[in-house]
């Protein structure tokens, strides 16, 4: 009997699967995936066939690894400076430079638009076209593809490339200096970020200075929570709001407020309080939609003095502590203390670093550039489900983590603690 190589066994997961996307896609009547500008975006992203897109990614991801052989693995996989071209398209709005409705420009036109010089404009894009963000039919001619197009079109994800690009990219290219310069600190302004902007102060500190920078960061904050895995539906599902009947949430760190305002549309009995720094509270009070001014608001709070909103049933944390060293996320989850009544409970909407082989390659990848992510801007990190259940020990022995349910395909976790006093005394 001839055993199957593993090449052979990628390419038959991908071929399989691949015939069910198709099938999927034809009976609802919808285009084969294209790079036509045209082509309608999100159709790859029904729940039906999230679990065949998974394997064929990861299958292409493996089969492609295997093919680039060990040396090429190293040398060509992730070209280092792929984001050069990506933040000059940002940075000088190439994407969004065509005449009015077209999809098609010369180089020369797009260079108009911007204040770069032709050639310039033509090695940018170029280098782009080569990752399928824009094409070129004929010589000369710019065509969108669906990356630029899509670019083009969403104001939020430009938002969250400038971000990247701006703010975190620099950082990382400066962790492993940072991780000499401090090696073992666990102090938020020691990150590859404060040598790269050249500042003492944390991300939060430094852009609070610079409008154009908090409001981008919260905007990408309002897109990235909106991306594959991480939308507020899996959260709304994985969790029991309507057992909560008239109740109070208030979202700690709760930026423009994305997720309250997800609940408040979803669960009508429950009011939300959004809690953030000043700055960022106005900017999301001013986007609050008209029908739900009775039932969110927001006030500034900062989460590292005692929290003022005593007695509500749930304190909801996403994204927050994986932004702060152990040191600093135990004094945020202490600061909640004095508000809990017996019962209240604290969810942290976060990632849970996996167990080893308990995902595939393709999907620990996401959670490792996080984890990597926040060492980089914050010197801070992901957790394990050990390093979670740590982190409420040593902040207070009255928080007992009641549950954790990984809602299917996504990437957040619910932790609910529940705040059990007399355990504290
Ligand atoms: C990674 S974002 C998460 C935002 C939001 N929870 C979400 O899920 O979209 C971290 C948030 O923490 C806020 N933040 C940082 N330091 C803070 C502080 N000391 N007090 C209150 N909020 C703070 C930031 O302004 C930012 O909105």
């Amino acid at each position: 009997m001839t055993v199957m190589t593993r090449i052979a066994e990628l390419a038959l997961i991908i071929s399989t699967n691949t015939e069910q996307v198709d099938a999927h896609l034809a009976r609802r009547g919808l285009p084969s995936p294209s790079f036509d500008p045209d082509s309608p975006a999100g159709t790859l992203r029904d729940s039906q066939i999230v679990a065949a897109r998974l394997a064929i990614l990861e299958a292409t991801d493996e089969l492609h690894a295997l093919m680039l052989g060990p040396v090429e693995l190293l040398t060509r996989q992730q070209p280092y400076n792929s984001w050069i071209s990506l933040q000059a398209i940002v940075k000088f709005g190439l994407a969004s430079s065509f005449p009015p409705g077209q999809v098609e420009a010369s180089f020369a036109d797009i260079a108009a638009a911007s204040s770069l010089p032709e050639a310039t404009v033509r090695r940018l894009l170029r280098h782009a076209m080569a990752f399928r963000i824009f094409q070129e039919p004929s010589e000369g001619i710019v065509r969108h593809t669906t990356a630029s197009k899509t670019l083009a079109d969403t104001p939020l994800l430009r938002q969250w490339m400038g971000m990247v690009s701006e703010e975190l990219w620099p950082a990382a290219t400066k962790t492993v200096e940072a991780l000499t310069k401090w090696p073992g600190s666990e102090e938020p302004n020691h990150a590859g970020f404060n040598i790269a902007h050249d500042t003492d102060a944390t991300i939060f500190d430094e852009i609070s200075k610079y409008s154009d920078r908090h409001r981008r960061y919260a905007d990408a904050m309002t897109f990235y929570s909106k991306g594959a895995g991480l939308e507020a539906h899996h959260i709304l599902k994985g969790y029991d709001w309507s057992s909560l009947g008239e109740s109070t949430i208030v979202d700690v760190g709760g930026s423009h407020g994305t997720l309250s305002i997800a609940i408040a549309q979803a669960f009508p009995s429950l009011r939300c309080v959004v809690q953030d720094r000043p700055h960022v509270i106005g900017l999301g009070q001013e986007n609050l939609p008209s029908d739900l001014h009775d039932r969110v608001s927001f006030m500034a709070h900062d989460f590292f003095e005692e929290q003022p909103l005593r007695g509500a049933e749930i304190y909801t944390l996403r994204w927050i502590l994986h932004d702060w060293p152990d040191k600093y996320a135990v004094r945020i989850l202490q600061r909640l203390v004095p508000a809990l009544k017996p019962g209240a409970k604290v969810l942290v909407l976060e990632q849970v670093l996996p167990s080893v082989g308990e995902l595939s390659r393709y999907q620990e990848k996401a959670y490792r550039s996080m984890d990597l992510a926040m060492l980089a801007t914050h010197n801070a990190k992901e957790r394990d489900m050990e390093d979670w259940r740590q982190l409420f020990k040593m902040a207070d022995l009255g928080y007992e983590i009641t549950s954790v349910t990984t809602p299917k395909d996504s990437r957040l976790s619910i932790i609910e603690a529940t705040w059990q006093s007399q355990r504290a005394y």
